[in-house]
């Protein structure tokens, strides 16, 4: 019998032992909001006729795009089938499931005792299912292997079940079946979770410890954090420190979330929840931090604290030069919700004034930018997103280069860039594409391994520079959609980079710049130029177009030169006729930047970012 919001317990202070502290691990779209949905539909915590489908996805972002982006944590009662008066109290805790945001996902593993291991029936284990477990198996939570989708016509439950008891180590008969769509099994899942996930154990007189796994800022309460108290207790109205920063906050408002928020006096060992102090910025509340009692406080914070550390950087200017206000202003406010977002202001020779931004990966530039082009109404050009080099220099002096413009000239030592370690989980009979693929982006096999008799996984060693632009697109196409991809930072090693620069007319255009490997440089520069001759326009005088490394032509094509006479068309004197013509020619000009003395078309600052011959990728367009 499910559990209704009458019989639950106070929401403070409930027994340890009743207490199963949990997070859903998934690869996309293997259907962990639906999942979790229908949880809540089944606890009762949410009412059928409110139920909207992914309850727990609030940005309209997510929604559309059916991706978990923030983590949310939620309270569900639920007594075990076997112990109908039994009420536990089940702490949901949703984790997103990019690569972009592994950081959050091992904060909020980091607040669990157990995890459900969710699989496509139709799809099999993938290369997130495979990141997510072993983030899971390092934090030592108990597993309970699920495969979802059960209902679909192509559904292999026994296949997949052996692929993922072999996985995690157990029985194919102990993987769960369920539809998440349906909610077939949903019930049974949860008297697994009440059995075999341990209840949070820690010291209750204590010092208070509680973990911060998410914060998100609300316009009308300020940041709302999320915890997980560890030792301890946490009280309304007292003091509170965060540890990595000494700051102190008066705790305004605690308590949990059923999934509404439902304010309480304290919470206690185990116990998942909000806390309200008013601040601002999630910058002073970060996942991660440990939160103690200002007054008695404990000395020790827990885990480590790690700042997010932007990986990928993009110029963002706005095409109109008169937006750059607006732009600064919607940058501040996504700030206050995204403590990974970082930004500088940037001026650029070619674009005007706008600012270097720093994101985790491709997708959350891709989040950020969609949501300043929508919520702010700013049109925006984004330059190629590029990585962070180190470059030491002859003399002893070193660089961080965010921009490929400001790559040193001078004797350089050594330039570094970053590397990741990738996972790939494809069907067997693309291990030569994919190797070939790998190859040709400067990888180093690691390993590879059967899942079984039909599904591998590859290692490799990559450089993050050559997966960020278009890699999984091209992985996908020689896969026919079936590979996965994961990868993680290792660190980073030493190559032989340069810069190309783009010469319009004599001068150099900063936004085109670009870092690449020395034997790539020559294909690189004799690629981009050809494309700008294309999508440059003819204008009034001959326009020379080079690529150079240094002071070194590699590559040149030349725009040849128009009289661009409008009017040379318009015998006689039908004026209004004229002004058209005219005026078209002047809405015309509007998308174009000026560089220099040559007129250059938006889309040509998008070329840039695609590696094929067909005009601007599908990420530079929106
Ligand atoms: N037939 C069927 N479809 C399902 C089931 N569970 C989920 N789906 C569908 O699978 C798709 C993905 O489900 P989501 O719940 O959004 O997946 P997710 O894992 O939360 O995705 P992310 O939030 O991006 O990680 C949706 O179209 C769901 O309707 C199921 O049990 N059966």
């Amino acid at each position: 019998m499910p559990a209704t919001p009458n019989n639950v317990p106070e929401p403070s202070r409930t027994d340890p032992a009743l207490i199963r502290n949990f997070c859903i691990i998934a690869h996309i779209d293997h259907g962990k909001s639906t999942l979790a949905d229908r949880m809540l539909q089944l606890t009762g915590v949410v009412e059928q006729r409110q139920m909207r489908a992914q309850y727990l996805d609030r940005m309209d972002i997510e929604r559309e795009r059916g991706i978990t982006i923030k983590s949310q944590a939620v309270r569900l009662p639920w007594a075990p089938t076997d112990e109908p008066g039994k009420t536990h109290i089940l702490n949901m805790i949703d984790t997103p499931g990019h690569v972009d945001f592994t950081y959050e996902v091992s904060r909020s593993l980091a607040a669990c005792e157990g995890t459900v291991l969710l699989v496509d029936a139709a799809q099999g284990i993938e290369a997130q299912t495979l990141a997510n477990l072993y983030l899971a198996m390092e934090n030592d939570l108990t597993i309970i292997p699920v495969l979802n989708k059960i209902d679909l016509p192509a559904a292999q439950p026994e296949k997949f079940a052996e692929e993922l008891a072999n996985l995690v180590g157990c029985d194919p008969d102990d993987v769960l079946r369920v539809s998440a769509k349906t909610g077939v099994g949903v019930d049974a899942l949860l008297d697994r979770a009440v059995r075999d996930i341990p209840p949070p154990v820690g010291v209750a007189d204590a010092p208070a410890r509680a973990m911060i796994f998410d914060s998100v800022y609300d316009s009308y309460r300020g940041v709302v954090t999320y915890v997980r108290v560890i030792d301890g207790q946490l009280n309304k109205r007292e003091r509170i420190r965060m540890m990595s920063t000494g700051a102190t906050h008066e705790l305004l408002e605690i308590g949990t979330n059923s999934p509404e928020m439902l304010a309480a006096d304290g919470l206690g060992v185990g116990e998942v929840g909000y806390l309200i102090t008013g601040v601002k910025d999630v910058r002073q509340s970060k996942v991660g931090d440990t939160v103690t009692s200002q007054n008695k406080g404990a000395t020790e914070a827990l885990g480590g604290y790690k700042d997010p550390k932007p990986m990928v950087f993009s110029g963002l200017y706005p095409l109109d030069g008169s937006d750059y206000p607006e732009l600064r202003e919607a940058l501040d406010k996504l700030q206050l919700n995204d403590a990974a977002l970082v930004y500088e202001p940037e001026t650029s020779a070619a674009l005007g004034f706008g600012f270097r931004v720093g994101f985790l990966g491709l997708l959350h530039l891709d989040v950020i930018r969609e949501r300043l082009e929508r919520e702010f109404g700013l049109d925006l050009i984004a330059t190629a997103p590029n990585v962070v080099y180190r470059v030491l220099m002859e003399d002893g002096s070193e660089h961080t280069v965010t921009n490929p413009s400001e790559f040193p000239e001078g004797k350089i030592n050594d330039v570094y860039e970053p590397v990741v370690r990738a996972t790939i989980l494809a069907p067997s009979e693309f291990i030569g594409s994919i190797m070939e693929l790998c190859q040709t982006r400067r990888g180093t096999l690691l390993g590879m391994d059967y899942l079984s008799e039909d599904r591998v996984e590859i290692r490799y060693t990559l450089p993050l520079a050559e997966i960020v632009f278009d890699f999984f697109d091209q992985l996908k196409s020689k896969t026919r959609g079936y590979a996965s991809l994961d990868y993680e930072p290792t660190g980073e090693q030493t190559s032989s980079l340069v810069k190309v620069d783009i010469l319009l007319h004599g001068d150099k255009v900063d936004a085109f710049s670009a870092i690449t490997h020395k034997d790539q440089a020559y294909a690189y520069g004799v690629r981009l130029v050809a494309k700008l001759r294309e999508l440059i326009p003819r204008q009034a005088f001959e326009v020379p177009i080079q690529a150079a490394i240094g002071s070194r032509v590699i590559a040149r094509e030349t725009i040849r030169a128009i009289r661009k006479d409008v009017l040379a068309k318009c015998y006689g004197g039908d004026i209004s006729r004229k002004r058209k013509l005219l005026e078209k020619q002047k809405e015309g000009k509007k998308r174009m930047k000026m560089v220099g003395s040559v007129e250059v078309p938006q889309e040509a600052f998008i070329a840039v970012l695609s590696s094929d011959d067909s005009g601007g990728s599908g990420k530079g367009k929106k």
